[in-house]
């Protein structure tokens, strides 16, 4: 089994929901995010997906989140968003971008600063 990594960033807004403490009140972050997939086999060129690929379906999703108030944006309007949060939305909707019979995303990071972080990843 293969494990490809890429790693990127989006700046946002927000406020944590149910929260007890400042992280309540509005404020930002500049989260950066690393996706992980696995893969079976490797193509003629040896790779196995495009890291080009992964990297372009990661930004494009991102670029929704880029400079947004994330607890307007339709995926946190009912759920708040920690990076816990934010590792699972990112995670599912690169499942739906990604995954084939050969790939599969396995774990998406979520490092809200550099020393907290939050991962996702299926059982
Ligand atoms: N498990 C989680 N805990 C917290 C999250 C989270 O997403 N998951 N998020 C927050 C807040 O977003 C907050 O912005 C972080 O606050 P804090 O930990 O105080 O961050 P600092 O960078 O200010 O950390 P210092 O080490 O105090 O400088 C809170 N918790
Ligand atoms: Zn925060």
């Amino acid at each position: 089994m293969y494990h490809l990594k890429i790693c990127t960033h989006f700046a946002a807004a927000h406020n944590l929901i149910n929260y007890d403490g400042d992280c309540e009140n509005l404020h930002g972050h500049n989260w950066k995010v690393e996706v992980t997939v696995r893969a079976k086999e490797l193509d003629e060129s040896g790779l196995g997906i495009d890291f080009k690929i992964l990297k372009a379906r990661t930004k494009e999703l991102l670029a929704t989140l880029d400079h947004k108030y994330l607890n307007d944006l339709p995926p946190f309007k009912e759920t708040s968003p920690s990076s816990e949060n934010i590792g699972r939305y990112l995670f599912e909707a690169l499942e739906e971008t990604l995954n084939t019979d050969n790939v599969q995303v396995e774990c998406v990071n979520v490092w809200e600063s550099d020393n907290a972080c939050a991962s996702y990843s299926r059982d």
